[in-house]
């Protein structure tokens, strides 16, 4: 079998895709093959996993000026032609779009030369390049039940996360609190400003507490800084730019404040880890606010919405979660029952169903 699997841009989108490819090369031998652009994670993630990828250029749409997004219009036929190109050489069986830059464009050539297409949209409301191809695809596999109605032939699968974030080793009892904070594949700004403010006091009401901050690429080495001006104990923080081994990072912490992406919800669930949740508030139709709704309401996480987090209501949230091992456990289990271990398994084999 020959997939390709096309989009990218945020791990948000890049993670699933890499769990899909993972599944079909295991199960079913398929020879898979990626297309993106080199301004997305992709450019590392994918080679990285050990899959060929071919880059095209595509611009933005979103959040842009007027003349970016005309000259993105304008350029978007040479994408397709080009992405025309890719799909005669690799002659793939199935195209998966899976949102971002590269979808669109790829998912449009593959529809026009009648190559059966599955598109994946983990969110409650799809992107733009969905939105424009939805109604044309053979299938679609979904996250939320609400998003089926932007797709052809949509089936509800859940989110595919890289499968050792089920089979996590537990905390060890006697272990010293940890607090992985983590904002999403590019950081969150609300976490980089207020955790440096409240760090020191954090750690002195939880005795033995250390945290490990991803800040993202763009915003770490400020948010070293601060810590460093807070005069928090240096040997009990971290702060890193991108974390690669996300489940051996999600292993070892008690609690997990982080933005409520719909990878990062589900990577949550698999691990069995209780959240504080922020939603990142200018997310499209405010999906991240759906996103975190669910497992606030299983029980299995807290729900802060950004317009509340002070440096206090912060301190008082995560110094009383971390203060009360049996209220984590039993978030922990609400996290856990809430996980869908066979969601990669399923969009396996509507791809293969459509080959
Ligand atoms: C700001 C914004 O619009 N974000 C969107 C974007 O977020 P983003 O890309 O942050 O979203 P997700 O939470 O879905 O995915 C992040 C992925 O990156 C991984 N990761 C992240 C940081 C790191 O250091 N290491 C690492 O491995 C996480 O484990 C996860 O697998 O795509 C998601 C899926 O469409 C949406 O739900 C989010 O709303």
């Amino acid at each position: 079998m020959r997939v390709l699997i096309a989009g990218g841009g945020t791990g948000g989108h890049i993670i699933p895709a890499l769990a899909i490819a993972d599944e079909l090369r295991k199960r079913h031998d398929a020879e898979v093959r990626f297309v993106g652009t080199s301004r997305g994670l992709e450019s590392r993630l994918v080679p990285q996993a050990g899959y060929p990828l071919d880059l095209i250029q595509v611009g933005q749409l979103k959040n842009v000026s007027l003349a970016t997004r005309a000259r993105t219009l304008l350029d978007l036929p040479l994408s397709i032609l080009r992405c025309r190109t890719l799909l005669r050489a690799f002659r793939p069986q199935v195209v998966v779009g899976v949102g971002g830059y590269a979808s669109g464009p790829a998912m449009a050539a593959a529809i026009l030369l009648r190559i059966p297409t599955l598109a994946f949209e983990p969110n409650a409301a799809p992107g733009l390049a969905n939105r424009l191809v939805g109604k044309y695809v053979s299938a679609a596999a979904v996250n939320f039940p609400p998003a089926a109605a932007y797709f052809r032939n949509a089936h509800v699968t859940g989110i595919p996360v890289r499968e050792e974030f089920f089979h996590l080793p537990p905390r060890p009892a006697a272990a010293p609190p940890h607090l992985l904070v983590f904002g999403g594949s590019q950081g969150a700004r609300v976490f980089n400003e207020i955790m440096p403010r409240i760090a020191a006091a954090l750690l002195e009401a939880v005795p033995g507490l250390t945290i490990l901050h991803q800040a993202g690429a763009r915003h770490a080495e400020a948010t070293q800084a601060a810590y460093v001006a807070s005069g928090a104990d240096r040997s009990r923080w971290q702060v890193s730019a991108f974390l690669d081994d996300m489940p051996q990072r999600f292993a070892a912490a008690d609690l997990v404040l982080a933005r409520s992406g719909a990878s990062t919800v589900a990577e949550l669930a698999a691990a069995g880890k209780p959240s504080l949740l922020v939603p990142f508030p200018l997310a499209a139709d405010d999906h991240q606010l759906r996103n975190a709704e669910v497992p606030a309401q299983a029980g299995a996480a807290q729900l802060l919405v950004e317009k509340d987090v002070t440096a206090e209501a912060l301190l008082r949230s995560l110094s009383g979660l971390l203060a009360s091992p049996t209220h984590l456990q039993a978030m922990s289990d609400h996290a856990r029952a809430l996980a869908q271990p066979q969601a990669a398994c399923s969009i396996a084999e509507l791809i293969t169903a459509l080959t």
